[in-house]
């Protein structure tokens, strides 16, 4: 009810507006909404955020900056930066990515080298693919960065380390001496977000300024390794972990919403010819297209829960000195945040397709989402990357289960009891227990298939390098079929154990089957040629789909209504929750930049000498008046 909190019609705005606004909202609902002792909102102002955290900048400052102090930082270096950047004084970024390089971090170019007479480190960027380029907040907002550089001692390279430096002046915002620093231009979404490049030359910062949790330089220059050097990528991990729910579900749970709320007003054609006009979401067809997107978003929810809960398990042992869980919590947020991503993107493309012209107006809200959804595939390592990593750690478990019983989110590779499946009905095929069955046997094989493939090549004299880049798309298809048995199967687990009343139970079920059995029937050559099913189970499998559709229909609306967004935060004019699509997307388009006057005078200028010469050759005047 704060007005300052409305959202302004962010699309009739410049970009330059649009960062401003951000900026402004972002500070006042932080300063004035949030208890100014924490950093840790909690209750309606934390759900608040969460939701409205599409148009907050500061994001990269809040969701990367300040974890990585916590997370490389000293105790000390803690008590110094943790009060100044939650409390906004200082603001900073995550500086990783250069021109030159962002997935392969091995090949960063800025060097931090050590200058023991001084005890500083020097900053450089040797050359142009050196400058750091896409870090949000960083091109007019941030006046800190925590700058990933290869630190150099004597010459001798150490890898790449976490340094705080300050690039602005804290009273007058100017970059210091040495840095060049600026926005990198218009992109596909994030209007509202200053992603910046950075180039630093000669810039001297304090030794103290290593961030050394994991590592440390003392004063004479000697190098001291203090953890475990793989912790250095753990914010990576973190990140993964949480923009699953914060930049996938939540903003295809906003997709859904306002895509089956239309389908439910726009009446559109008929299916039976004496009725009347109905509406979309009559069409099986467009329950195809939006109610597997539905349950993706309850099965990415919980599965994200589950992850949530195992990184922050993870954390408290890394805090006791044992990382031996980091491996498996890799590969599995990198895969989750990989396959996720891909899903969601597609999903709310998938969505936006199917409320036809209106959902390719902005108005719609649609494009926004779909656009910033675009980026999750990229940012916090790109897809074909983590998939990459997600597989190379699946293959070393998959030769490790010919010994071992192993366990965790992996433990299907090391079970050889008999998983055929013996459905003979489409119902049994919405059986919970039979679709985790069939996608840990799937996962399982697409592992072994891509990992007998690669042992091939190598037993012929291919080099295991060469095997891996030749095989990388069935490691690929493994990494996916991986996260799909683990999102079914935590779903699963977590419907079940889910203390609820029998109808929600019922309703939440049949979303897992319906996320289950989409993703089969979108992927049904692996599991026939796996032998997972036959091609008569993959008929019933379709019907099985096809009669969840049916189920589903009438509670559709009251589902994505379970959401609980307000119109405020989908901007809307076609998810409004009274509806009223027309009304609002006329007075949507009124209220266009375009429409402030009649006359269009910019390009009037242009129009009007042929507006004359019509007239005049309408009258039988002008230059060729034969009409
Ligand atoms: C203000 C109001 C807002 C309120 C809301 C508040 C907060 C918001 C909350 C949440 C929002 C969430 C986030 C914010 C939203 C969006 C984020 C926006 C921007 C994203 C920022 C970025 O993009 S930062 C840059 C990201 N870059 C990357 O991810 C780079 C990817 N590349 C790599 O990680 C590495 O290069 C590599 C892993 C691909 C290869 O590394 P390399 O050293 O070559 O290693 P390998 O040889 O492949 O493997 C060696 C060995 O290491 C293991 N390993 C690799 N990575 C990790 C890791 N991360 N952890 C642990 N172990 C790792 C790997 O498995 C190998 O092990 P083995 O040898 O045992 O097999
Ligand atoms: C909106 C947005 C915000 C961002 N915010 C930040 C930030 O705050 N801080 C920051 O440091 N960075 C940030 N980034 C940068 C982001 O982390 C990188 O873009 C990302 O890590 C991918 O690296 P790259 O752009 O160099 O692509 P590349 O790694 O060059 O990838 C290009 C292509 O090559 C393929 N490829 C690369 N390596 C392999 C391989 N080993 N095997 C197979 N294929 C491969 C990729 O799949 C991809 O198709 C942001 C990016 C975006 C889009």
């Amino acid at each position: 009810n704060d007005t300052s909190m409305q959202h302004r019609n962010l699309n009739h705005m410049t970009r330059e507006e649009r960062f401003s606004e951000a900026m402004r909202r972002t500070l006042y609902a932080l300063k004035v909404l949030l208890p100014r002792e924490g950093w840790t909102p909690v209750g309606p102002e934390m759900k608040y955020l969460a939701r409205a955290i599409k148009e907050f900048t500061f994001i990269i400052h809040a969701g990367v900056f300040i974890p990585c102090i916590m997370s490389y930082g000293t105790n000390e270096q803690i008590a110094k930066w943790f009060p100044l950047a939650a409390d906004f004084r200082i603001i900073g970024t995550y500086a990783q990515t250069e021109l030159g390089h962002g997935s392969f971090l091995r090949g960063l170019e800025t060097i931090a080298t050590y200058d023991r007479a001084n005890q500083e480190f020097i900053i450089n960027c040797p050359k142009i693919t050196a400058m750091k380029w896409w870090p949000g907040d960083m091109g007019k907002s941030a006046n800190h960065v925590l700058l990933m550089a290869e630190l150099v001692i004597d010459g001798k390279k150490y890898g790449m380390h976490g340094f705080m430096v300050q690039i602005r002046d804290l009273t007058t915002h100017e970059p210091l001496p040495g840095v060049t620093v600026g926005d990198i231009g218009a992109k596909l979404s994030f209007e509202s977000v200053d992603n910046g490049f950075l180039y630093l030359q000669n810039v001297r910062i304090p030794r103290e300024n290593l961030l050394s949790k994991l590592s440390e330089v003392h004063p004479d220059g000697t190098y001291i390794k203090k953890g475990n050097q793989r912790l250095m990528y753990g914010s990576m991990v973190r990140v993964r972990v949480n923009l699953i729910a914060h930049e996938i579900v939540m903003p295809l749970a906003k997709a859904c919403t306002i895509a089956v709320r239309y389908s439910a007003v726009r009446r559109q054609g008929l299916i039976n010819p004496s009725k009347e006009e109905v509406p979309v979401l009559d069409y099986v067809a467009q329950q195809h297209k939006l109610l597997p997107q539905v349950a993706t978003v309850f099965m990415a929810h919980f599965a994200a829960k589950q992850l949530v809960k195992m990184h922050h398990d993870y954390s408290l042992e890394v805090e006791k000195g044992n990382t031996s869980q980091l491996p498996e919590l890799h590969a599995l947020s990198a895969g989750m945040k990989a396959c996720l991503s891909e899903q969601g993107a597609a999903g709310a493309e998938i969505v936006r397709r199917a409320c036809g012209g209106h959902g390719y107006s902005c108005g719609s809200g649609l494009p926004f989402i779909v656009n910033r959804m675009l980026a999750t595939c990229t940012y916090e390592g790109e897809n074909t990357v983590m998939q990459l990593q997600c597989a190379r750690y699946l293959i070393k478990c998959a030769d490790q289960a010919k010994k071992d019983k192993l366990t965790g989110s992996v433990w299907y590779l090391s079970d050889f009891s008999n998983m055929s499946c013996t459905a003979q009905t489409f119902g049994d095929l919405q059986e919970p227990s039979v679709l985790v069955k069939l996608h840990e046997r799937r996962a399982k094989c697409a592992v072994q298939h891509a990992g007998k493939k690669m042992q091939n090549m190598v037993k012929n004299g291919t080099p295991a390098h060469d095997a891996w880049n030749m095989m990388a798309t069935l490691l690929i298809n493994a990494a996916r079929a991986h996260i799909m048995q683990y999102v079914v199967g935590t779903s699963v687990t977590y419907i079940s154990e889910l203390s609820c009343s029998a109808s929600l139970k019922k309703i939440l079920t049949q979303l897992c089957a319906l996320y289950a059995l989409h993703n089969i029937n979108s992927n049904c050559g692996d599991f026939v040629k796996f032998g997972c099913l036959t091609s008569a189970q993959c008929d019933l499998a379709q019907e099985a789909e096809f009669n969840l559709l049916k189920q589903l229909r009438p509670d559709a609306v009251g589902i994505v209504d379970s959401f609980d967004f307000t119109d405020d935060i989908l901007q809307s004019c076609l998810g409004a929750y009274d509806g009223n699509v027309y009304e609002r997307l006329f007075e949507w388009a009124k209220q266009a930049p375009m429409n402030k006057t009649e006359v269009h005078q910019d390009s009037y200028q242009y129009l009007q000498p042929y507006l004359h010469e019509g007239r005049d050759v309408l009258e039988g005047r002008g230059r060729n008046s034969k009409l």
